[in-house]
């Protein structure tokens, strides 16, 4: 399990994030949602190590983040963040290879499955520079799979930072389905940044609504998704829309003030 206990740290000069409090079990989805600036990015910042919490701690299969290596630490999380670049001038292959940092030489076989089940190995003799945004981003997913599939530990989390940002609605749809697959599949623990709701409502397990540097509700998707609670938070009026032919099927949409 990835743990967040009481966590918290400054978000600038006059705002705090935490404490929160938020776990991510193996095999399921956990979407981060919450408004511009409410401290998403920052959360997963402390859940990857990438930052360090001043109050509270992180654990990953019960041991402190902090006392693990780099390559501990990459063996047992991938982290895909918001503005990731590719490297200039390499083939895709080459760059979904290196995200296995701690083999000197890509498993072809695994390479392979990877790049299939991203939808990255069309793209695979490409040069990084000659990609769309769309293309580019489904390419850093397939490099953080890998980086985790060329991994032997049981315990394994993926995090993700809006993966979808450059994806056209299929696409970006897509992604998800195939991250959700990816946890109940090989037992995976996701934590995704998510902007759109109604990605969320279709694929994610669990979200934890983020406001103003808060948890201020987590639990099952549809217990926690609530056009009330979600107005409230965003500060926007939504309609929700329910499928005529499966009820559970929902969509939200704002509503012009
Ligand atoms: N290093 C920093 N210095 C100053 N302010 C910061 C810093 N890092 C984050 N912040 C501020 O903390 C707040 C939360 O930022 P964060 O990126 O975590 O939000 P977010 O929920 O991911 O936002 P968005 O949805 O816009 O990506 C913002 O107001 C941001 O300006």
């Amino acid at each position: 399990m990835l743990e967040l206990e009481d966590v918290g740290r400054a978000l600038g000069p006059r705002r705090r994030l935490g404490p929160v409090s938020l776990t991510v079990s193996a095999g399921e989805v956990l979407a981060l949602l919450g408004p511009n600036g409410a401290g998403k990015t920052s959360l997963l910042h402390l859940a990857s190590g990438l930052a360090k919490p001043t109050i509270g701690a992180v654990r990953l299969a019960g041991r402190a983040l902090s006392d693990y290596t780099t390559a501990e630490l990459a063996a047992h999380r991938a982290v895909l963040e918001q503005q990731a670049q590719l490297p200039p001038r390499y083939s895709v292959r080459e760059v979904v290879a290196g995200g296995a940092c701690r083999q000197r030489h890509a498993d072809e076989a695994r390479l392979e499955a990877v790049l299939q089940r991203s939808g990255a190995a069309p793209l695979a003799e490409r040069l990084t520079d000659t990609l769309s945004g769309g293309e580019a981003q489904r390419v850093l997913l397939a490099r953080a799979c890998y980086q985790l599939a060329a991994s032997d530990r049981a315990e394994r989390y993926l995090l993700l930072d809006e993966p979808t940002a450059a994806l056209d609605i299929g696409a970006a749809d897509a992604l998800f389905a195939d991250v959700a697959a990816l946890a109940r599949r090989d037992g995976i623990g996701v934590l995704a940044v998510v902007h759109d709701l109604n990605l969320a409502l279709r694929h994610a397990d669990r979200v934890a609504l983020i406001d103003d540097g808060r948890c201020v509700a987590v639990g099952p998707t549809d217990e926690v998704m609530r056009a009330e609670r979600l107005e409230a938070v965003y500060g926007v009026r939504l309609a929700e829309l329910v499928h005529p032919d499966e009820t559970s099927w929902r969509a939200f949409i704002p509503l012009r003030r």
